[in-house]
């Protein structure tokens, strides 16, 4: 006789599937900065931007140039839209029920009009989605802040002491599966295409992101790595599975781009026109220049990448490719729905008093936090920012 069991399913028998749970979120908010959508757009936009900090006229008139040469209007803002519609279809795919919102920090839509919109709708607990995969105080505690201030802006407008819904944040994501491997095959396609115009040639592969300032380097680090770690960590992943895929072992740097403030401001270098040159005197003729610190093709990317350090390239004599960003590719969608549901299980750890287990991660950095730590990249430049931010074990910290 063979013993029986029931408690296995037999082989071959479907599962009962029940859609995740996202709960306790009634509601996505894809959070992002916001640009112009037109000519009229660019130099209120570029006030939005500038109030407060100590950007020279002569640098906001450049920039406004750079937004004038697509015709007034940021790539942006299309681009979080399409990213919204795949978040919304990701999720319906997997059977998770819960709308998702685009709020902006500097342009229409804003953050509090979606925030009014989610309470109007009946969310009272929400998530939010920072479009940058990094922390710093640029792309992690300027978003708390400002969700901070929407908060008092949707409480004054409907008329409550108290902020009328709350807001989670989704952590730092840099370090996750889905948004390596949508580099990694963005950097893959980008080396295919290299490799037919140069027959196979050696190649580096450049990595770039957004220029900060060291002061604001510095303060990052309470944020688990600094900035530039967190950028040197994906590069070397994104290096090692493209090198794996290609039966290559391609050399690699990271440089910045986009780098404004006064010249006296140190900022992190090398500036990616500065390291082209410098890559081109040491003797390397084909570059892939893959911007790991954007997640999609912002005006950074399509003006700073494609206009002036292609130019520089093609100046040097050097090939160049400009690998894709991550924008909507299926496995960062999938990371960022995974994260969603991830962020929703901890909410209800929490909310039971336990504590959750470690996110999911890849290489040897760990989960970024949830909830971020007192002084967490609070500097900009040198001073703390002195503005309460949302998302944190004390908005006053
Ligand atoms: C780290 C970082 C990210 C990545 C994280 C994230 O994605 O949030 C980022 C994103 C973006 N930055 C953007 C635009 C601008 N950033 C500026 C100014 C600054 N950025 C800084 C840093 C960053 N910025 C810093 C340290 C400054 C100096 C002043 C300050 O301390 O804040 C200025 C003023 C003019 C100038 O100085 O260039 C503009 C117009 C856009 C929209 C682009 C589009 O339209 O496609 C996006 C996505
Ligand atoms: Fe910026």
């Amino acid at each position: 006789m063979v013993a029986m069991s029931t408690d296995v399913l037999p082989t071959g028998a479907e599962a009962p599937t029940t859609p995740p749970d996202v709960r306790p979120y009634d509601a996505v908010m894809l959070y992002s900065f916001g640009g112009p959508d037109g000519p009229d757009d660019v130099l209120p936009f570029l006030r939005n931007v500038t109030a407060g900090k100590n950007i020279p006229d002569e640098r906001l008139a450049q920039v406004g140039e750079h937004y004038m040469h697509f015709g007034g209007a940021s790539p942006i803002n299309g681009q979080n839209l399409a990213l919204q519609a795949a978040l919304s279809d990701e999720l319906r795919r997997r059977g998770v029920e819960v709308p998702v919102l685009w709020g902006n920090r500097n342009w229409t839509p804003y953050t509090r009009d979606a925030l009014t919109e989610a309470y109007e709708r009946g969310a009272r607990r929400v998530v939010a989605l920072v479009t940058s995969a990094y922390s710093s105080y640029s792309g992690c505690r300027q978003y708390r802040e400002d969700l901070w201030a929407s908060l008092e802006q949707v409480a004054a407008s409907v008329g409550t002491a108290e902020h009328p819904l709350a807001v989670d944040k989704i952590r730092s994501y840099f370090n996750t599966p889905g948004f390596v491997q949508g580099n990694v095959d963005a950097v893959t396609d980008a080396v295919a295409e290299l490799t037919a115009r140069t027959g196979g040639a050696p190649y580096r592969i450049v990595f770039v992101t957004h220029s900060i300032p060291t002061t604001m380097e510095a303060a990052s680090v309470v944020s688990q790595a600094r900035y530039s770690e967190q950028h040197l960590e994906v590069a070397r992943l994104v290096a090692q599975a493209v090198g794996e895929r290609t039966g290559t072992a391609p050399e690699w740097d990271l440089a910045y781009c986009s780098r404004s403030g006064p010249p006296s401001q140190p900022w992190l270098e090398p500036d990616v026109n500065d390291h082209l040159e410098a890559l081109k005197a040491a003797g390397t003729t084909n570059v892939v220049i893959a911007p790991i610190g954007f997640v999609s093709d912002h005006m950074e990317v399509v003006y700073d990448l494609d206009t002036e350090a292609l130019e520089t390239a093609a100046e040097l004599g050097m090939t160049a490719v400009r690998a894709g960003t991550v924008g909507t590719r299926a496995p960062f969608v999938e990371g960022l729905v995974d994260l969603i549901l991830e962020r929703a299980e901890h909410a209800r750890v929490r909310d039971a008093g336990g504590e959750p287990g470690p996110g999911v991660t890849v290489g040897g950095l760990p989960p970024f936090r949830e909830i971020c730590a007192p002084g967490c990249c609070l500097m900009r430049d040198g001073e703390p920012s002195g503005r309460p931010a949302a998302c944190s074990v004390d908005p006053l910290q």
